[in-house]
């Protein structure tokens, strides 16, 4: 009841369609029993005048052909009817289904990154498909047959009561069984058809995974136990969908078997009253053909009572399973009367005051306490694992501390409104993500949302404007020099179609290095006033990055840089680099500082710097003095390596 009446907003928007529609409903119920009264006035017309008198038709040309004509002008006004009544039920199914997908898709957006951490992509996409169209289903097709099975009924045992009440209660007696076994079966249907449903959700699950990680699946050469776990999944699908056919297979022989044994009882029952010559005028042939026609058109109905039950029940699990998205919230969000909305520019003054983040019982950020004045470059470095990323992460609010404060300008950021902060700082992540789409369009995706008209939410499609597809026309200038900037020009000229070439599936692969530059693009062509890079110029070598940071020295001046990084060439630009470790600054200061101060950092830069000394020498030295040193280089890289690798397994 609950679940209807969230639904009825969007039933609202249609009121005047389904209500013509099942308006039309009922009376093509009623004309469609019409046909067997004329086949009644037929059959009575020829029997009665026979047995009166042996040598005459009984009935006329003419009235032979206006029943006829009747029976045809009865079954054209039926068919028209429900032609207009699909017309306008099936559309405004249709059209509520697009309102909710639209308004679903739309209050996606506003979720964050806790929600979709934890949200399965198969599944959602399942919900958004195979949920929505169980839903409509009910909407359109379930909401007519529930009325055409009412009417139906109704008007059929009005008709069939006038004729013969003995032959009406018999029916009465036998219907509630047939009902009954039906409606038994279609429940199991129901329930079998929703295993079938959550295993094709698995399955959906699997496959978009899979495909995602396509790479990852190859490179590790995994393919057989992905395989075989897929045909796990298969074969679990096939073994539900079996189960299902076991039920929904017999449903029409055995109704066809309950309605062949009713009818047997009527011929009985009915054979005896017309034979009765007490009833020769109270029932005649004609009106028992009128009354097994009338019974034999709710033959439908009534296999429809449990399907229906089935399309309702099932449109109702899936209108719940829609509504959790629509209940959902985002936890990071804009609270009236906490965010002050006079927050509009920001510099990129940034300070963490005593900041700690816990994820269940542990503590992946404790007690933080940093200045970033705007216009710094800072780096961040640290073991894996060691905080480094969620720490950017409280500056966009992609989640909030559990406790401190972060600032920004002075300003507590969970007082900042959400659009504010996302304008002022961009963040270029460790695995970028570019979309199916010109290269021109990903560097620009951040700046082009104002061209675009708001989509209206909550509103009926009915008599909305159709938009034009207004295509994105980035202003050249400026994507070209954020590429330029990123140091990914020349590779752009390199492209079929420079910047208007298509990336992804329809189009070209890009390198790790090439993704990376074109997300640090996509991120400096906003010019916010903060900008993070999480680890994104790992893909990208040595003299490339040193390219990509003096470009970012160029645009930065005056902004704020956060730069995570795992190498020393990177890090010793920064104007103060922070070392962080088991989620605490254990070191801060100039690269010279740190370097000083020979902890973390400094043996960072030890072991890069041999690890560098080794790959610049190469080749086999004729001196066996310096094949002794290098071993022993050698020996001390290993050693450090497998150190760090020890590191990451802890
Ligand atoms: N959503 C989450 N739920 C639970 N734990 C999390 C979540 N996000 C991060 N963590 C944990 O927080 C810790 C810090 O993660 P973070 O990503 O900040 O590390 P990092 O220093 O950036 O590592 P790397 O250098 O490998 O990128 C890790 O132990 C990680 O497992």
């Amino acid at each position: 009841m609950d679940s209807l009446r969230s639904l009825w907003p969007y039933l609202k928007m249609h009121r005047r369609q389904y209500l013509i529609g099942l308006v039309l409903v009922v009376i093509a119920n009623s004309v469609n029993l019409l046909p067997f009264y004329f086949i009644r006035l037929t059959i009575d017309g020829l029997t009665g005048a026979r047995d009166a008198d042996p040598g005459t038709a009984g009935i006329t040309l003419t009235q032979a052909g206006l029943y006829a004509l009747g029976i045809v002008g009865a079954a054209v006004t039926a068919g028209t009817l429900m032609l207009f009544m699909r017309r306008l039920i099936v559309v405004a199914s249709r059209q509520t289904e697009y309102e909710v997908r639209r308004d679903i898709f739309g209050h996606l957006q506003t979720l964050d990154k806790p929600y979709y951490d934890r949200a399965s992509t198969g599944d959602l996409m399942n919900r958004l498909t195979g949920d929505l169209s169980a839903v409509r289903e009910m909407l359109g097709f379930g909401a007519w047959q529930i009325v055409n099975i009412v009417s139906g009924f109704a008007t059929a045992f009005a008709v069939m009561f006038s004729l013969s009440w003995q032959l009406t209660l018999i029916v009465l007696a036998v219907l509630p069984i047939i009902v009954g076994v039906l409606t038994y079966l279609a429940r199991l249907i129901s329930t079998r058809h929703r295993l079938a449903q959550e295993q094709n959700s698995k399955i959906a699950g699997k496959a978009q995974e899979n495909f995602s990680g396509a790479r990852v699946v190859k490179g590790y050469a995994i393919e057989d136990r992905e395989v075989a776990e897929y045909k796990a999944m298969n074969l679990e699908l096939l073994r539900r969908n079996i189960a299902l056919t076991k039920v929904d297979g017999p449903l029409r022989s055995f109704t066809s078997l309950l309605l062949g044994l009713a009818f047997g009882l009527i011929l009985l029952v009915g054979g005896r009253l017309i034979i009765d010559p007490a009833n020769a005028q109270t029932f005649t042939v004609g009106m028992f053909v009128q009354f097994v026609g009338t019974l034999e058109r709710l033959t439908f109905p009534m296999l429809m009572v449990g399907w229906i039950t089935g399309v309702i029940q099932r449109g109702l699990g899936s209108w719940r399973r829609l509504r959790e998205l629509y209940d959902a919230r985002p936890q990071v969000q804009d609270v009236p009367g906490r965010t002050d909305t006079s927050i509009r520019q920001l510099r990129g003054d940034l300070s963490f005051e005593n900041v700690s983040v816990q994820y269940g019982d542990r503590e992946v950020l404790s007690h933080i306490n940093l200045s970033v004045p705007a216009g710094t470059f800072l780096g961040i470095t640290g073991p894996t694992g060691s905080g480094k990323t969620v720490l950017g992460q409280l500056i966009t609010r992609s989640m909030d501390p559990t406790s401190g404060v972060v600032r920004l300008d002075g300003h507590d950021v969970r007082v900042i409104p959400l659009t504010a902060l996302h304008d002022a700082v961009a963040v270029v992540p460790q695995e970028p993500f570019l979309f199916s789409d010109t290269i021109a369009n990903n560097i620009a995706f951040g700046i082009e949302k104002q061209e675009l008209p708001p989509v209206p939410l909550g509103v009926s499609v009915v008599g909305l404007p159709v938009l034009p597809h207004v295509p994105q026309s980035p202003d050249p200038a400026r994507v070209e020099n954020a590429a330029r900037l990123a140091g990914l020009l020349d590779d752009v000229r390199d492209f079929p179609e420079g910047f208007g070439t298509m990336l992804g599936e329809r189009g070209v692969t890009l390198s790790g290095g090439q993704r990376q530059r074109t997300a640090v693009a996509r991120a400096i062509v906003r010019e916010p006033a903060i900008l993070i890079l999480d680890d994104s110029l790992s893909a990208v070598d040595t003299e490339t990055e040193r390219k990509i940071l003096d470009g970012l020295r160029e645009v930065s001046a005056g902004r704020t840089v956060i730069l995570i990084a795992h190498r020393v060439s990177t890090l010793r630009h920064a104007d103060r680099i922070v070392v962080l470790e088991e989620g605490r600054v254990t070191e801060a200061g100039s690269h010279d500082e740190l370097l000083a101060l020979g902890g973390h950092y400094a043996e960072l830069e030890r072991l890069q710097r041999l690890a560098s000394d080794l790959d610049e020498e190469g080749g086999a030295p004729g001196d066996p003095e310096v094949a002794a040193d290098r071993l022993a280089a050698r020996r001390e890289a290993i050693r450090a390596a497998q150190q760090t690798r020890q590191e990451v397994v802890k």
